[in-house]
Formats: structure tokens, sequence, C-alpha cells
């Protein structure tokens, strides 16, 4: 099941080989529970654990292997942040995708060989969605072929861009470009913010962190503003659009290809988010098996908590889903590869698919993700809510998925963009010219569903149902703006007014390719007892999902009262199947005790001793009065007892 979920045996294997190795090396644990440490404390040991990973990388992992990192940065930094966490989330991917060839060869080995530590600096206080509306300048100054950089006002600050604060020296910074006056729109260009020796900032660089955040709080999230900062004409990232010395302007192929960073981590998230919701489940799911409040059964003992129904409702369809996740999750990074690659040969024809796919699925993915790491929080009753489980911190960190890299709903209103006009082809009768995530719209389907209908039709009959209400409710959505637009109505306006409908398009469609993914998987596998298990889960996962949406196929009749207790029922069967593996397929994915950070959920199940021993080792049983109290509450009871 690990190769399953990793990709191949040998990534299964390289995973167990990397945490056995760092189980070893206890200069890379957490130096104290990071729950009980200040900010500051944990900066500075994630800064440790840092140097020193740097330093010993090589033994560890195979450092060019994206997966082999990702598996270190979890097990050593966790999810918390680390001091070059966009280093390798964006700056490096903006260089590699924007840069030319001469650029790439100036800075990326410098990047690479952590000489510099760069971020991307988007996002402005008054502007992180509209990049249109970004405020701030490069100014192209003919006479000494330079970039002027400029804040012209506080909105204008850059804001958000984590590890600008404190821990980057330089930055990929989008600014709009004028040149003789002209504004040609948001362009990326490599800026040194800090002296190299010194780490001071350069003079016309104001620069700070923003504070703590509801969590990610190792990640020193920056503000920076510029006072007419000079850099250099060949700074802007040039490898898609250049401006020649004398000023001449030559475009890109594609307008929004300077997005592509944006994107690569879009289609990158999607598995760290099945990470997360994995991770959680894995607590939760452990903790229920041991876990004994109440009787099902009155002349018996007190169950597992796993053993009630309720549970196994809040619990197992998450599961699933992260599952269905990290398959979709994998599906995308390899069609991101393979567009990237195009892109940079010049063919841009597929960036719109891929940026359409992409905005819908961060967008449900990182939704029910939240939704489930909550669930899961929940199952946990009190010792959920307590740091020890380690859930509130994976909550925090997951649900800033939902705003980072464009905020959910206006990312499902970019996908609409895209079905709106693929509805478009349908009506004007040009079905053929569908690309193939979209096909299934030009397709008739039969009147009602067939899901109980007929017998072992595996998944067809599911699939068929998701791609029926996909496609009404996308057409719908079009043709209530169409409809609006129709009326008279301006285009902006209509869209505003239809937006809600248009999202609901925009879900249906994502929620279909997912269950596809899934489906495609599962097709797949070769071993029985694997593909057994997880036909289970494939099971449960179509039936709850449908049972969610169940009012768009009920609306015009597609699915019957009768069809939708049967699927309620496929749900109770499955919960009961899946009962006996739950804990192995959260165990599957190989977490270490180290890497999941969680005390309520160690492999070790000794959930009450170590519970015991952590709450003991906090800094606050250190003494047993507390000088909170002998400074005010003593004298306070003294007082009133006088
Ligand atoms: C195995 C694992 C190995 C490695 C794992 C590695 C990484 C793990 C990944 C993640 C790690 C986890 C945690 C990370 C932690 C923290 C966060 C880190 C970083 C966060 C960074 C940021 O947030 S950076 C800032 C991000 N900002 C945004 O996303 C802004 C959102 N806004 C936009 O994108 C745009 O403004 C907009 C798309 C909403 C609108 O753009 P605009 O220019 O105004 O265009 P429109 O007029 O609306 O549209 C015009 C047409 O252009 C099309 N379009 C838009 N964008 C694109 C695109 N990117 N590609 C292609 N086409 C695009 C659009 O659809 C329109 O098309 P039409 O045909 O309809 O006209
Ligand atoms: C943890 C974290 C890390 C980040 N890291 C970085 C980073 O490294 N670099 C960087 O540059 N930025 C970063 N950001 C910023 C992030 O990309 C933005 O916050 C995000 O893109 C949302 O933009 P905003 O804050 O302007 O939200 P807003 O756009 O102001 O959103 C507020 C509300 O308005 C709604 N809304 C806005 N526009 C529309 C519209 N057109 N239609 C309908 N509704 C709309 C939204 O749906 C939302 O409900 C980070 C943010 C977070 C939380």
């Amino acid at each position: 099941m690990a190769a399953q979920i990793w990709g191949s045996e040998k990534r299964a294997r390289r995973r167990r080989e990397i945490s056995a190795k760092i189980a070893q090396m206890p200069e890379l644990h957490d130096s104290k529970p990071l729950p009980f440490m200040t900010r500051e404390e944990k900066i500075m040991e994630s800064a440790r654990k840092l140097t020193i990973l740097t330093e010993k990388m090589g033994q560890i992992i195979d450092p060019t292997d994206p997966a082999e990192l990702y598996h270190l940065n979890n097990e050593v930094l966790g999810l918390e942040g680390n001091p070059m966490a966009l280093h390798g989330v964006m700056f490096i991917p903006a260089l590699s995708a924007q840069a030319s060839d001469e650029q790439q060869a100036k800075w990326l080995p410098r990047a690479l060989r952590r000489e510099i530590i760069g971020t991307y600096a988007q996002t402005e206080l008054g502007h992180g969605t509209n990049l249109q509306n970004l405020e701030t300048t490069a100014t192209y100054d003919l006479a000494t072929q330079e970039f002027v950089l400029h804040t012209p006002q506080i909105t204008a600050l850059k804001w958000w861009p984590g590890n600008l604060g404190k821990s980057s020296n330089y930055a990929v910074v989008v600014a709009h470009m004028i040149i003789k006056a002209k504004n040609y729109g948001p362009h990326p260009f490599m800026v040194q913010l800090r002296d190299e020796k010194t780490h001071e900032p350069l003079p016309g660089i104001t620069i700070g962190d923003i504070g703590p955040k509801m969590a990610y709080n190792i990640v020193d999230n920056g503000f920076l503003g510029f006072n007419k900062y000079r850099i250099p004409r060949t700074n802007l990232l040039m490898r898609h659009t250049k401006v020649e010395a004398d000023g001449t302007y030559i475009k890109p192929p594609h307008a929004k290809i300077n997005y592509s960073a944006m994107v690569h981590v879009r289609a990158y998230m999607l598995t760290g988010q099945a990470i997360m919701l994995a991770s959680a489940l894995n607590i939760a799911t452990r903790y229920s098996s041991v876990r004994r409040q109440g009787q099902i059964d009155k002349s018996q003992p007190e169950v597992k908590v796993l053993e009630y129904q309720t549970q196994q409702h809040r619990l197992f369809p998450s599961i699933a889903r992260a599952y269905a996740f990290q398959f979709a999750g994998a599906e995308t990074v390899k069609l991101y590869e393979h567009v990237l690659k195009e892109m940079k040969s010049g063919n841009v024809s597929l960036m719109a698919d891929l940026h359409a796919l992409t905005s819908g699925l961060k967008s449900v993915v990182t939704y029910q993700t939240g939704e489930g790491i909550e669930q899961a929080r929940m199952a946990c009753g009190g010792h959920g809510y307590s740091m020890a489980s380690y859930i509130s911190e994976i909550y925090g960190v997951a649900i800033g998925g939902c705003t980072y890299e464009g905020e959910n709903m206006v990312m499902l209103l970019q996908l609409a963009r895209y079905l709106v006009k693929s509805a478009a082809l349908v009506k004007s009768g040009q079905s053929s010219k569908l690309g193939p995530l979209v096909a299934y719209l030009g397709v008739k389907s039969e009147p009602t569903s067939l899901i109980d209908r007929i017998p072992n039709s595996g998944f067809t009959e599911y699939v068929k149902t998701f791609q029926h209400v996909s496609k009404r409710q996308t057409l719908k959505a079009a043709d209530m703006f169409f409809g609006l637009m129709e009326k008279g109505e301006k285009r902006e306006i209509a869209w505003n007014k239809c937006s809600v409908e248009l999202n609901r398009a925009s879900r249906l469609h994502t929620r279909l390719f997912i269950v596809e993914a899934f489906v495609r998987r599962v097709n797949e596998i070769a071993d029985i007892r694997i593909k057994e298990a997880l036909t289970d889960l494939l099971h449960l996962h179509v039936n709850y999902e449908l049972l969610d949406i169940a009012s768009y196929a009920l609306e015009d009749g597609f699915l019957s009262a009768s069809q939708l207790d049967y699927i309620r029922d496929q749900v109770y069967l499955y919960l009961g199947k899946i009962r006996p593996n739950a804990v192995s397929l959260l165990d599957s994915w190989e977490f270490s005790d180290i890497e999941l950070r969680s005390v309520l959920g160690r492999r070790d199940g000794n959930v009450y001793e170590n519970l015991f021993k952590w709450a003991k080792s906090s800094p606050l049983n250190k003494t047993d009065v507390l000088s909170s109290v002998t400074q005010y509450l003593k004298p306070m009871m003294e007082k009133a007892r006088l």
C-alpha cells in the first residue's frame, strides 16, 4: 500500500531508509516539543536543524530528488515551516521557469548551493488577488539601463511573502513594469534585498516580519518597501519577456506565462494537503482504536470509540479523500511537469487547461482537507484540543492553503471561466472542440441514473452520475450568465450575479475529476489484496461524495429517492467493511513518530503514559508555584481573606 501511496516500491523503500537514518541522528530531532517553544525559539531551532541538514543532506537523501527533499523536510523541519521554505517552493521554481539560460547560470547554482536565500514577493498590503492592481512599480530608466523599484504608498508594501521578513536576502519581486510611461503589467524581477555579508537591508529597502499568524509561525512572512531602489535591466526575468537596452519590449508567448510559479505550487500543494489530512487522520484513528468510552452492548465491556458508526462516519470518508487527493495530486504533478517542459520550448497551448484544473483542485482539496482535519481533531474529544495531539497545528497550516496561491473562491471562478467557454462550445454545436477534461460536457447522458440497476458495473454508473450533475450545473450556470447578458446586463455584472452558481459548477467538475483519478488508479493496480482494500475505500468515496451532492441529482430526477436510500446503505456497508483496515490504511502512509510530532498519535499506542509524561514536561510544571501566583493571585486571595 505504501508503494501505491508514494508512487512506487522504490519511493516507499527510500522513505523508510530516510526515516531510519534520521532516527539515528539526534542532532536532527526537535530538542523539545515544538508546542513548548516560543516563536523565537522555534525559528532558532529550525535554523539550527536547517544548517545541519545543509551539511549532511547528501548522506541522507538524493538532494536532486524533490520527493526525497520533501520527505526530509517533513521529518526534520516539520510543517510549521522553516527559514528557507519559500526558497525551495517558489524562489527556485520561479527562476527555473522564468529566468533566461544566462540568468539561470548566474543565479541558480548560488541558490541551489544555498549561498543566497530567496523568496517570491508578489502580494501587497492592499492587493493579493487582483494582480492587475498591484502598486509596486518598476520604471525603466533609459539613461542608466536600470529599473527603479518604488513603493508609492503604504498599500503598495509587499506583505505576506514567506521568509521575506528576516531570512531572505534575495527575492523574485513582482512589479508593474513601466517603460516610456507605458505600463506593461506585472512582471518578475530578481532583487537583492540585503547585504550578502552583513545581512543588513540595503539602502532604499524597508523590510520586516508581519507578526504571528494562526499557524506556520516558523516562517517569517514579511513586508517590503522600496524607495526608488535601482536594479540592472538584466534583472527582469527574461526567459519569456525581454526588454532591450533601448526600452523595446518583447512580449511573451502567453500573457499569463509569468504566473507559472503560482501554478507550480498549486500543482504540488495537492499531495502536501493529502499528507496533512492523512497525518491528522492517522493520529485520530490510532487514538480511536485505543480510547475506550461507553458500551454498545450494555452486557459487554467499554468499546474502542472507533466501533461507533458516528466515529467511522466522521473519519473514514476523509481517509478515502486523503487517498483520492494523493492520487489526483500525483496525476496533476505529472501534467504540470509535461506542460512546463512544453512551455520552456515555446508551446503554451496547454496552459489554460492546466490553470483551470489546478485552480479547481487547489480550492476543493484545501477546503475538504480543512474539514477532514477539524473532524479528526473533534474525533479525539478533549485530547484533540490539546497541542499534544498536534492536530490544531496541522489544521492551521493546512487551512492556509485555502488562501495562499489564490483565494479559493477566486480560483473556482477562474475554473468557471473555462467551464463557461466549454459550455458555449457545447451550445454552439462544437463539442468536438472540447478538451479531454471537459469532453463529457458534450456527451448526451441517460435520463436517469442506473446506479442500483446494473450489478457489477464497477464504478461506471457512479462516474456517469457525477458527470451528469457536473454537466447540468455547468450548463445551467452558463445559461444563467448568457441569459443575463442577453437581457442587456454588462458581462462583469452578469458574471457576479451568477458567481455562486458558477462556483458550484467548478466544485462539481473538480469533484468529478477527483473521483475519476481514484477510479483510474484502482483500475491500474495489479496486487489483488491492495486492489481489494482500495476498492472498498473507493466504494465509500463515490457513495459518500454522491450523497453529499445528491440535491443536484434529485433536482431533475436523475436520482430517485430509492436510489438515494441505496447509496446511503452503501455508505454504511462500506464503513463496516473498512473498519478492520482503518488503522492500517493510515499506517500505510508510514509517517514516523518524529514526523507526526503527536503525543496522542504515536505508533506505540501508549496514549495515557505519553500524555502524562508530556504534561509533566510542560515549562509551567518546572516549579510548583508560579511567579504569576506569588505576584498577583496570592496577594489578591490574601487581601480578600482580610
Ligand atoms: C513530491 C512532493 C515534492 C515537492 C513538494 C513541493 C512543494 C510542496 C507545495 C506546497 C508546500 C506547502 C506549503 C506551502 C506553504 C505556504 C505557502 C507558500 C507560498 C505561497 C505563495 C503565494 O501565495 S504567492 C501569491 C499567490 N497569489 C495568487 O495566487 C494571486 C491570485 N490571483 C491570480 O492568480 C490572478 O490575479 C487571477 C488569475 C485571479 C486573475 O488574473 P488576471 O491577470 O487579472 O487575469 P484575468 O483577467 O482574470 O484572466 C485573463 C485570462 O488569463 C487566464 N489566466 C489567469 N491565470 C492564468 C494562468 N496561471 N495560466 C493560464 N491562464 C491564466 C484566465 O483564465 C483568463 O483566461 P480567459 O481565457 O478566460 O480570458
Ligand atoms: C500562509 C500564507 C502564505 C503566503 N505566502 C505568500 C508568499 O510567499 N508570497 C506572496 O506573494 N503572497 C503570499 N501570501 C499571500 C496570498 O497569496 C494572498 O493572501 C492570497 O492570494 C489572497 O489574496 P488577498 O489576501 O488579497 O485576499 P482578498 O482578495 O482580499 O480576499 C478577501 C475576500 O475577497 C474575495 N474576493 C477577492 N476578489 C474577488 C473576486 N474577484 N471575486 C470574488 N471574490 C473575490 C475573496 O474570495 C475573499 O473572500 C500568503 C498568504 C498566506 C495566508
